[in-house]
């Protein structure tokens, strides 16, 4: 009798409850180790935006503390709202929770897929296949997912938003929106698209960047709508890939704008305007910068898979662009392990 292989364990960096932490009295993102440290690093700044007396410092002190302490407890209370939910939430789509099936996929992003798996398919036969939106930046587009399925997916989404269970949101970003795993969708959906479909298409796409080696991913729902969040703010994601699925409602204005990668001292002087087409994807490197224009009018609503390798990540972590220091992690955490996946050839990756 065969054992099944432990279930891998991935982590998160222990920047996540250092760094960039957001102060928005003094608009102001820190890095947070000790109280010497912060005085030491901001103390001037912080002093020009108008912390200045030791009770604002005090304060300021306690507020940072406060977040570092929410942080540390996202991954179990992700992990208590997955439990309540799977306990006593009702679907208005069950459909949408059934294994993901070839049906559900969009015939232009399963005829790319199937390209990218066969034998001999290259990245000039796979351009053919899929919109080439900056070839500079890397940007593509195609459809993902058929129109059917996009309006069951909104809908089953905008019952949970309605609904009076607890929701845990995508990032400090964005107030609204789903994240995908709570809801039990990792399983059935977004992992299968992830292996059997993304995966081939990445690696030729993106074999650079790990696009061979994914290994997880952090899928989340964001949601812009007049009185709630209307646009965001340009960062990079935490992440080795992205697909970002427009899945409707009808809207105006709210198109994304990419600028260089992170790494390269930049200006976003000429950013590259890239309007949402419901029921397709783009997919973009992590690491290119980007932010989302303010909403006009109408409901937006967009799929977003951060696609992540280990094997890329365990060497540099994204966030803080040091060797990460590992944290075990609930779920697939933020993509680390601490063994590098059994066949990747790190030379391969550079
Ligand atoms: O608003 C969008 O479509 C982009 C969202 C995004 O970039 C993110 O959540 O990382
Ligand atoms: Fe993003």
């Amino acid at each position: 009798m065969g054992t099944a292989a432990a279930p891998r364990r991935f982590c998160r960096c222990a920047c996540f409850c250092s760094e960039n932490l957001y102060v928005a009295r003094y608009g102001l993102h820190v890095r947070f180790r000790s109280e010497q440290q912060l005085r030491q690093d901001y103390e001037p700044i912080l002093r020009s935006r108008g912390c200045v007396s030791p009770k604002d410092f005090q304060q300021l002190l306690g507020e940072l503390e406060q977040e570092v302490e929410r942080r540390r407890r996202l991954g179990p209370e992700s992990a208590a709202r997955k439990a309540l939910i799977a306990s006593s939430y009702r679907p208005a789509r069950p459909e949408v929770y059934n294994l993901l099936q070839e049906a559900t996929l969009a015939p232009e992003f399963l005829a790319a897929a199937e390209y990218s798996a066969s034998s001999g398919a290259d990245l000039k036969g796979l351009l053919q296949r899929v919109e080439t939106v900056s070839e500079e930046k890397r940007i593509y587009r195609l459809p993902v997912f058929t129109a059917p399925f996009c309006q069951a997916l909104l809908e089953e989404l905008e019952h949970f938003e309605q609904s009076d269970m607890p929701k845990g949101r995508p990032n400090t970003m964005n107030n609204y929106g789903v994240l995908l795993h709570e809801l039990g969708l990792d399983e059935p959906l977004v992992t299968p698209l992830r292996e059997r479909f993304l995966q081939p298409l990445m690696a030729l796409l993106y074999p650079d960047c790990g696009g061979g080696w994914l290994d997880s991913h952090r899928a989340f729902v964001v949601k812009y709508a007049p009185g709630q969040d209307r646009e965001l703010g340009c960062h990079y994601d935490n992440a080795e890939l992205t697909l970002n699925v427009s899945l409707g409602k009808a809207f105006t204005g709210g198109a994304l704008y990419f600028g260089d990668l992170f790494q390269v001292p930049s200006t976003l002087a000429k950013p590259l305007e890239v309007e949402h087409v419901v029921g397709q994807g783009l997919l973009h490197r992590g690491g290119q910068l980007h932010g989302a224009r303010p909403l006009g009018t109408g409901e937006r609503w967009n799929l977003v898979v951060w696609l992540r390798a280990s094997a890329v990540r365990n060497r540099l972590c994204p966030m803080c662009c040091r060797k990460p220091d590992l944290v075990d992690d609930e779920g697939f955490g933020d993509g680390f392990t601490r063994e590098e996946p059994a066949t990747v050839d790190v030379c391969a990756l550079t």
